[in-house]
């Protein structure tokens, strides 16, 4: 099968104690992007150097790494078996010693988490047991818990309905405040123009990285979309609109 090239001359800094959006049309690499800032593409040849914090990615020992960038990837497969703590808990193993026992400050995190995504009062069903946006919730909580300075998160409102994918936003906006760094691959423009910066991809090239309030994002992304959304404000907030 013959090699094919899916990201072209990405030569990007995303800022620290930011929210970033990543959107574009489907094929355009937004989750190639992402997997190639967490170091998940080992078997792919990727050129260039991804730095992490500073320092190459593939510098860091993985532990290390681990609490430094918590993932949520899209449809993930999890032991469908585990209950919604212990699938939760999972976040906490860059944590934790070799096959120690969570500690307090692991299970405080941990409920943190789930209550943070109102996965609490399930947290004793197998995850085989819940509906698709409750299963997502959980695997919100898991990233959540990890406590990471920078997390990336691809299509993380699959499923969620609209008041919990405010609820998401509210989370973001809060892990933000608190100096932490958040990248979101996003579907739902009207919610990922609500980051502080949006990374507009369109066949594997980065068409535009801008502020989400500065008119030429708003043009670039009508541009991608190939004019059949329009981005307008709505009681104060960029919205994008279908074309219809
Ligand atoms: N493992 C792979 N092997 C070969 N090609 C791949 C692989 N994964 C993705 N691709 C191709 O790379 C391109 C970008 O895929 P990617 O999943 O990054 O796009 P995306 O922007 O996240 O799309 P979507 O919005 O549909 O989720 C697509 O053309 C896809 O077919």
């Amino acid at each position: 099968m013959q090699n094919s090239l899916i990201l072209h001359g990405i030569d990007l800094q995303l800022p620290a104690g930011r929210w970033t959006s990543v959107v574009g049309p489907n094929g355009a690499g937004k989750s190639t992007l992402l997997k190639v800032l967490a170091g998940l593409l080992r078997h792919a040849r990727v050129e260039g150097e991804v730095q992490l914090l500073g320092r190459p990615l593939h510098a860091w020992p993985a532990r290390a790494r681990a609490r430094q960038l918590a993932w949520l990837g899209q449809n993930e497969s999890v032991a469908d078996d585990l209950p919604a703590y212990d699938v939760a808990m999972l976040g906490r193993l860059p944590h934790r010693a070799w096959m120690a026992p969570p500690s307090a400050a692991d299970h405080v995190a941990v409920r943190e988490a789930l209550v943070t995504t109102q996965a609490w009062d399930w947290r004793a069903r197998p995850l085989s047991q819940l509906s698709g946006g409750e299963r997502q919730r959980v695997l919100l909580a898991r990233a959540l818990a990890v406590q990471a300075p920078i997390t990336l998160m691809d299509e993380p409102l699959a499923n969620l309905d609209p008041p919990h994918q405010a609820d998401w936003v509210r989370t973001v906006r809060a892990l933000v405040a608190g100096g932490r760094t958040v990248v979101s691959v996003l579907h739902e423009i009207s919610i990922a123009l609500q980051a502080d910066d949006l990374l507009i991809m369109a066949g594997g090239c980065v068409a535009h990285h801008g502020a989400c309030a500065d008119p030429a994002t708003h043009a670039a992304l009508e541009r991608v979309f190939d004019r059949r959304i329009r981005v307008r404000q709505i009681d104060g907030v960029w919205m994008a609109l279908p074309c219809v």
